[in-house]
């Protein structure tokens, strides 16, 4: 029996400061996330000052602590063993990339083998459903309140979505609109679906949106998102009829804080990849399945997709759908997000 509701109150523990324990296959860990963390409460944690720091790969490699065993997986978790210089503050510098040009590390560091990978795989997953940075103090912990991995991949699993509220929306563009909201019984946030216009016998145009507040909302000029959410209703509207998903996946997945860490970053010279690796997360942490579980419910198991990303199509037809036909989606340039764009088809194979 897995407890999708203990991860609810992991995320919420997490993000006050509070510990939290992960049971793996081999050991349970303890973790204290260093975001949320103080001096104070790493003593209370860890009263001997021995518990290692656990990193992602991505962020280990960009500090260049190369996990030396052997048998580690290349992109596994990488823990920094704790040595009396590794202090809170040092340790805040290894998780966090925004201090990286400002203070060279002191060390050196070294990694030592993690005795649970899949529990320290799961934390670093937690940390991204929190919004956290992808960095913890780790240590072993006793099995009583654990999680397992297993708890979040039900918390995270699409086919618990269900439709839980629809009204009529007329939108700007698209007067004859119906909204409908779905969730699970954990999420804060909640997916929606605009059905634009009456089906015709045709597959629905659909296209799936993932959340940018600072694009759809406040219209930065960083990303094509504000001006491709318009497009969509109007393409979809022109097309006869279809369905626009509002994914709450903000930042790729990582979370709105942790977006705006990847923008400072780009503002020092990375680009939307590096950045994103260099916070220790992956690229793209979107889960499309959850739009594949959405337009099951809506009865539309054949649609055309209204995108230029071919991972969208791909997982799409992973999870049962199928893509009739691929519908570009592109804009017009601004000089702001010019290298965004370039960065999307040079290196996350979009076809621009
Ligand atoms: N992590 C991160 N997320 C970003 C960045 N810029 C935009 N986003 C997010 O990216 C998502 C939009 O995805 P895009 O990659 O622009 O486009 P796409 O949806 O994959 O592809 P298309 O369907 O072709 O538009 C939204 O969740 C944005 O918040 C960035 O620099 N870093
Ligand atoms: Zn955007």
């Amino acid at each position: 029996m897995t407890n999708p509701r203990a991860v609810a109150t992991a995320v919420d523990a997490l993000r006050r400061g509070w510990p939290v324990a992960i049971r793996g296959r081999d050991a349970t860990l303890k973790l204290l996330a260093i975001e949320t963390a103080d001096a104070e409460r790493l003593k209370a944690f860890d009263p001997e000052g021995v518990a290692p720091v656990l990193l992602s790969a991505g962020r280990a490699a960009t500090l260049k602590l190369a996990n030396q065993r052997e048998a580690a997986a290349p992109d596994g978790p990488v823990l920094v063993e704790r040595v009396p210089w590794l202090d809170f503050d040092t340790a805040t510098a290894l998780a966090d990339p925004q201090l990286d040009l400002a203070t060279p590390l002191k060390g050196p560091f070294r990694a030592i083998e993690v005795e649970a990978p899949d529990a320290a795989a799961a934390a670093l997953r937690l940390a991204r459903i929190s919004g956290l940075l992808p960095a913890f103090f780790a240590t072993r912990g006793t099995d009583d309140a654990a999680i397992t991995p297993a708890d979040i991949d039900a918390h995270e699993d699409a086919d618990r979505l269900r439709i839980v509220g629809r009204a009529r929306l007329p939108v700007a563009g698209a007067e004859d609109s119906e909204i409908v909201a779905f969730r699970t019984d954990e999420m804060p946030g909640e997916h929606v679906a605009l059905l634009i216009g009456q089906p015709d016998g045709n597959p629905p145009l659909v296209r799936l949106h993932s959340e940018c507040l600072t694009g759809d909302v406040l219209g930065s000029l960083k990303c094509d998102c504000g001006p491709q959410l318009k497009a969509a209703i109007a393409a979809i509207e022109t097309s006869g009829w279809g369905i626009l998903l509002y994914l709450r996946q903000e930042g790729r997945g990582i979370g709105l804080i942790n977006k705006l860490r990847a923008y400072a970053l780009q503002d020092q010279g990375f680009d939307t990849v590096d950045a994103n690796t260099r916070l220790g997360f992956a690229v793209d942490a979107r889960d499309f399945a959850v739009a594949g579980r959405m337009l099951a419910l809506l009865g539309q198991r054949t649609i055309r997709l209204l995108t230029n990303n071919p991972d969208k199509v791909a997982a799409l037809e992973a999870a049962g759908i199928i893509v009739a036909e691929r519908v570009a989606h592109k804009l017009p340039p601004n000089p702001h997000n010019q290298g965004y764009l370039a960065t999307k088809r040079d290196r996350t194979g979009h076809q621009l």
